[in-house]
């Protein structure tokens, strides 16, 4: 292990954005694109935003997972990283992210990133063993549903049963998705805690890419139909809708506060950041400040419909991108934690030897004791004997004479 390399450094959140190409509604509504990075376009720009790297909407899928590819390889090290899409609706987060699984050319990150850590576990003789699970956690009006587990009875509507277990309208997004709460495993003195994590959330071994590709496609399908289920009830889902919406611009504000508090406070003062505010910025609490590295994908529209939403969506991001992380390696932290183990087993095992030797030595000083008790009742009952012998002596001279 080099040490050196594994300690913590401090690393600047990078940032990405996306252009996605105009839709069919976009082209109908025959405005012009209004997105224009500088050295493509050559109309005026108005408003300049700086990033670590931008793509088009000329560019592939294979392209953007060339942003995440450093990722892969940090994990491969023992590092922790997130990469996360941010955007309006329709924008291309979940094209960026999982794109199309099934077709080589469309896609998206998850796969290409899944396919590039088995190919290096795959490499012969860089690992002596390696064990990778997967899990998918979906977080939808402030409510966590894990969607890779059916739920057992009276666990599928969590906050959308009443007391009576009925549903009461405030529905699940995804499908018969078990509902998870929030903990916090702090650690201790000798063991790192693993932070905010979502409870029962199930984790599944797997052995392949195509095994992950099989457990995204599966919670895919429970999203859509979870989806349809929401439609279906149209008045009562558009309540839904509502608070939903509602909800969903929470997440958000408390991201962008986060975001804010982060940039102004360079990180210094960590009581004053409101992660706890929701539950989105909760679990990406090591992801903003913590000690994950991490890109953020941001997603636009080129179109002028949007150009709001746009402006918005960038400036959110560029604040994004002077929040600095101190990404540690687990494999120092956990070569720390077996160093202190090993300490500790040692001082441990000093301390029965002591024990034993002690035990032994008062054994031993017992045995003396032992010894020494009988020595002296065997002296008396030889004198008792010999004065015994005596007397029986001098009464046979007696007779004698
Ligand atoms: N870069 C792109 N190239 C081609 N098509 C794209 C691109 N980005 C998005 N799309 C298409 O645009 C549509 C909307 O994209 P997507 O579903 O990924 O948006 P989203 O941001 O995840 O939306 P939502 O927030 O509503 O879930 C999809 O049909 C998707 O295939």
């Amino acid at each position: 292990m080099v040490l050196d390399s594994d300690s913590p450094k401090e690393q600047s959140v990078r940032v990405v954005v996306r252009v996605r190409p105009m839709n069919e509604k976009e082209n109908k509504a025959n405005t012009l694109p209004v997105t224009l990075i500088r050295g493509v376009g050559q109309r005026q720009i108005r408003q300049v935003y700086h990033f670590d790297s931008v793509y088009t909407s000329y560019s592939t899928q294979c392209e953007v997972f060339e942003t995440v590819r450093p990722l892969v390889h940090e994990v491969m090290q023992g590092f922790e990283a997130t990469v996360f899409a941010y955007g309006q609706t329709g924008t291309g987060k979940t094209h960026t992210m999982e794109g199309e699984i099934v077709c080589e050319e469309k896609k998206g990150i998850i796969p290409r990133a899944v396919e590039a850590i088995f190919e290096s576990l795959g490499e012969k003789g860089k690992y002596v063993s390696s064990a990778v699970s997967a899990s998918y956690l979906e977080i939808y009006n402030e409510e966590l549903s894990d969607l890779l587990t059916e739920a057992r009875c009276g666990e599928m509507w969590g906050d959308a049963a009443d007391e009576r277990g009925v549903y009461n309208g405030r529905s699940s997004h995804a499908d018969g998705a078990p509902k998870l709460s929030l903990v916090e495993d702090k650690g201790d003195g000798k063991r790192r805690g693993k932070g905010v994590y979502a409870h029962n959330l199930s984790e599944h071994e797997v052995c392949s890419a195509a095994d992950v590709l099989g457990l995204i496609a599966r919670a895919q399908e429970r999203r859509r139909v979870g989806e349809t289920r929401m439609n279906k009830h149209s008045s009562r889902s558009h309540c839904v809708f509502t608070l939903t919406r509602k909800n969903i611009n929470q997440s958000l504000l408390t991201l962008g506060r986060v975001i804010s508090t982060l940039r102004d406070a360079g990180g210094k003062d960590k009581a004053r950041i409101p992660y706890r505010d929701s539950k989105l910025t909760r679990l990406l609490q090591e992801s903003l400040g913590g000690r994950c590295k991490t890109v953020v994908i941001a997603t636009l529209s080129p179109s002028q419909l949007a150009v709001e939403e746009s402006a918005s969506t960038l400036s959110y991001v560029e604040k994004a991108q002077g929040i600095t992380n101190k990404p540690v390696a687990t494999s120092f932290l956990k070569y720390l934690e077996e160093q202190a183990a090993e300490a500790e087993a040692a001082l441990a095992r000093k301390h029965t030897q002591q024990a034993e030797i002690v035990a032994r030595a008062e054994e031993a000083e017992a045995a003396r004791d032992t010894a020494v008790a009988d020595l002296a009742a065997m002296t008396a009952e030889a004198e008792r004997l010999r004065s015994a012998l005596d007397e029986t002596e001098a009464e046979r001279r007696g007779l004698a004479y």
